[in-house]
């Protein structure tokens, strides 16, 4: 199964030249499978401050698009939760799917959900820069929240509202105040486990916290993702969906959940 994985995985569409780190040990995504996650009572609660005119722009980087913030100060961070230190916010971004059946990266007892998003941090307090925090083991964290259809979002839709100005690779649009914080449910609860960015570098530098309860959007709000392209300007257009990357291996590795 492990080979045909990475054959998979080497081979998908999005992903072209064999990307599976060899000999990798902690690659991302994979499946939770919730009865095998084991509950770990000294997690402790995540906690969570943004400011919100940390707030730069949208990049259509032709993978995803992503919310980039100002990460020279520890204006917006995370603490807690699995990690020994501090984590400044420095993106996030979103993965989904071409129709609501699949989109999420990581997968609850084998279910997909039609988007996930992922909000990147990296330690700040060890790491002179994103870019060396990138390569070391405790040098990022991903929050994790699954997207699933249902009411209309709120916050999310000033976010849409400003999509079809990133609508080619390689466009940015300004976007100077949001609070992420907004697209993080209530429930506390949440599973970590030791794993990779799921888009190059595919380094295996992340602490994933991935939380339990997902946030509702609307189906517009969904197609909004998917009108954005992978294409620059002027290129055939390819829409922009079905951006994620395949499960991989569990090998080693234990998930542990913050909740019983
Ligand atoms: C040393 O490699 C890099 C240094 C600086 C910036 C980057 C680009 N950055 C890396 C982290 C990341 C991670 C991303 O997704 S994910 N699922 O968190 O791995 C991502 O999704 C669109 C984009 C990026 C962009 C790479
Ligand atoms: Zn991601």
């Amino acid at each position: 199964a492990c080979c045909s994985y990475r054959l998979r995985d080497a081979l998908h569409p999005l992903w072209q030249s064999p990307l599976t780190i060899p000999g990798g040990t902690r690659q991302s995504p994979i499946n939770i499978q919730w009865r095998d996650s084991v509950y770990d009572p000294f997690l402790k609660p995540l906690k969570i401050s943004y400011d919100p005119t940390t707030c730069l722009h949208i990049w259509n980087n032709g993978y995803s698009f992503l919310v980039e913030f100002d990460d020279s100060t520890d204006r917006s961070i995370i603490v807690g939760g699995p990690l020994e230190n501090q984590y400044r916010l420095k993106q996030f971004h979103f993965h989904w799917g071409a129709i609501n059946e699949w989109g999420s990266e990581h997968t609850v007892d084998s279910k997909f959900y039609p988007a996930e998003l992922h909000l990147v941090h990296w330690n700040a307090v060890v790491y002179p820069t994103f870019e060396e925090a990138v390569m070391e083991g405790n040098g990022l964290a991903v929050i994790g929240v699954f997207l699933k259809l249902g009411a209309h979002h709120e916050g999310l839709q000033t976010l849409v509202d400003a999509l079809p100005a990133v609508k080619h690779k390689d466009t940015v649009v300004e976007f100077d105040v949001f609070d992420p914080s907004c697209l993080i449910p209530s429930c506390p609860d949440y599973w970590t486990y030791a794993g990779s960015l799921t888009t190059p570098p595919l380094t295996e530098s992340v602490t994933w916290i991935i939380k339990k309860q997902p946030i509702e959007v609307d189906e517009n709000q969904l197609e909004a993702f998917r009108m954005l392209l992978f294409t620059s300007d002027g290129e055939e257009e390819k829409r922009m969906v079905d951006n994620f990357r395949p499960l991989q291996p569990l090998m080693n590795r234990t998930v542990r959940s913050s909740f019983q």
